[in-house]
């Protein structure tokens, strides 16, 4: 097996590109060393392995170049090998590689800090601490509020996801793929029902106010509101399949925390760091969360997660009590920086809006032709159709099981998502072009049409 070609830094053409079966020979020949050497439950869903990325592009190891509607699941939103975060990364780690912010701390990290404390909602005082990944940052967030409250128990809402750890697996409400197996979980995380507009059992203008009831029946007379440390919520719910909340119930979710003195945390992991359009989701509901995650696009690639939040709240861990070998690692942080200064340089929460709009219309008018979507939703470039046997509501996975397929045969890569498996989510870079955007809606458009015929 010859090395991996390193690209020589540049960006791989932006162009669609098929040149062999899908996976190709190479490939095929790594999924067979992986067989050999990584667990079986270790999945992924392209079945193609990359050489290169960049733009709106992922090329694999046989040269075959695919449109990137999945950006590593919200990750590279500035473009993959985005060239300020390769430059600056490259300039870290030849100064140093790593020290240990809780050994030897550098400017880098406070520098993010300082960025996430200037961007996150509200004008109060903030504090930032940084972490490797969104699960970590959600462990430590709730870390925080239970320091600051002197509370055990924790809100989470149905088809969330926050991780893989134990704690955040236990906030985590899908069985299989993400608990199954891994119990028994941990105490004091109570569920409160989510106001899924389109499957809300009494119709979606009910949604809001009798799930706002749920939540009011589980922390004042079931669980304690004085038992609760904090609730979590993500602004949109990403891997639960792109769930919008109706308008205006997260801020009478807060208002609700606040009054009960809950520590009210947005995690905006997936959503965060211009995926919606703003810097954060929240903003798009005038939400100020007490606590705000974040960890995907905000490092372009490199492992970083933080929590960002009232300075009272964070002030709140006792000395020593938050930390991690890597924690915030220089080389993650430098990536950091170079994301802001692109966000800003390239005007990128604009752009990140008119994708979502030129989605949005498209992929409403495949609705119209197409009996399978039974919704299409989302903000910003974080679009979804909900696929369902035509005519009904029930979810569909086998169609977006297939659609994915179809797709990636045909050069354009996408993820899935939703309790049901039914949902097909895009979550395009920021960087990619109206052509290759374009063509990838075109390649959906003929699947959804076929589905059709
Ligand atoms: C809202 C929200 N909170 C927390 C997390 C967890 O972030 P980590 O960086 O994956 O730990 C996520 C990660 N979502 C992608 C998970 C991929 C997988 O593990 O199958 C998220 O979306």
């Amino acid at each position: 097996m010859t090395a991996v070609q390193v690209p020589d830094g540049a960006q791989p053409d932006q162009v669609r590109r098929i040149r062999t079966e899908i996976p190709g020979p190479r490939s095929m020949e790594l999924a067979q060393r992986r067989g050999v050497a990584l667990p079986a439950g270790l999945v992924s869903s392209a079945q193609v392995y990359v050489q290169a990325a960049g733009g709106g592009v992922v090329v694999d190891a046989d040269g075959n170049s695919f449109i990137d509607f999945g950006s590593g699941i919200a990750v590279t939103t500035v473009g993959n090998a985005a060239p300020r975060v390769v430059e600056r990364v490259t300039r870290q780690v030849q100064a140093y590689t790593h020290t240990c912010f809780l050994a030897t701390p550098y400017e880098p990290y406070i520098a993010v800090a300082e960025e996430l404390n200037a961007v996150a909602p509200g004008d109060h005082a903030k504090r930032t601490a940084l972490f490797n990944t969104g699960s970590e940052a959600v462990e430590n967030a709730v870390k925080y509020a239970r320091a600051f409250t002197g509370r055990p128990a924790v809100v989470t809402f149905d088809h969330a996801f926050h991780g893989r750890t134990l704690m955040t697996m236990s906030m985590t409400a899908k069985n299989r793929p993400y608990r199954q197996a891994f119990g028994p979980f941990v105490p004091e995380v109570y569920r409160a029902p989510l106001p899924y507009p389109y499957r809300w059992p009494s119709g979606a203008a009910a949604a809001a106010d009798e799930a706002f009831a749920h939540l009011e029946l589980l922390v004042d007379s079931q669980v304690g509101a004085e038992s609760v440390a904090c609730l979590i919520i993500e602004p949109i719910q990403g891997e639960g399949g792109f769930i919008v909340p109706p308008d205006g119930f997260l801020r009478r979710v807060s208002d609700f925390c606040r009054e009960r003195g809950i520590v009210f945390v947005a995690d905006e992991v997936q959503t965060g760091i211009g995926r919606t359009g703003a810097w954060f989701a929240s903003e798009h509901e005038a939400l100020v969360p007490d606590l705000v995650v974040t960890a995907k696009g905000l490092a372009g690639g490199m492992p970083l997660g933080a929590v960002t939040g009232r300075a009272d709240i964070m002030d709140a861990a006792p000395p020593g009590g938050i930390g991690g070998t890597y924690s915030g690692n220089p080389a993650a942080c430098a990536a950091a920086l170079a994301v802001f200064e692109t966000i800003r340089a390239d005007g990128l929460l604009e752009r990140a809006r008119a994708i979502g709009a030129g989605m949005t219309t498209e992929l409403t008018a495949m609705a119209r032709d197409c009996a399978s979507i039974g919704e299409v939703r989302g903000r910003g470039a974080m679009i979804a159709v909900e696929l369902v046997h035509p005519g009904t509501k029930r979810p569909d996975a086998a169609a977006v099981a297939e659609l994915g397929r179809y797709c990636q045969e045909r050069g354009l890569l996408t993820l899935s998502a939703g309790t049901y498996g039914n949902v097909l989510r895009f979550l395009p870079p920021l960087t990619i072009s109206d052509e290759l955007l374009a063509e990838g809606l075109g390649i959906l458009r003929d699947g959804f049409a076929a589905r059709s015929s």
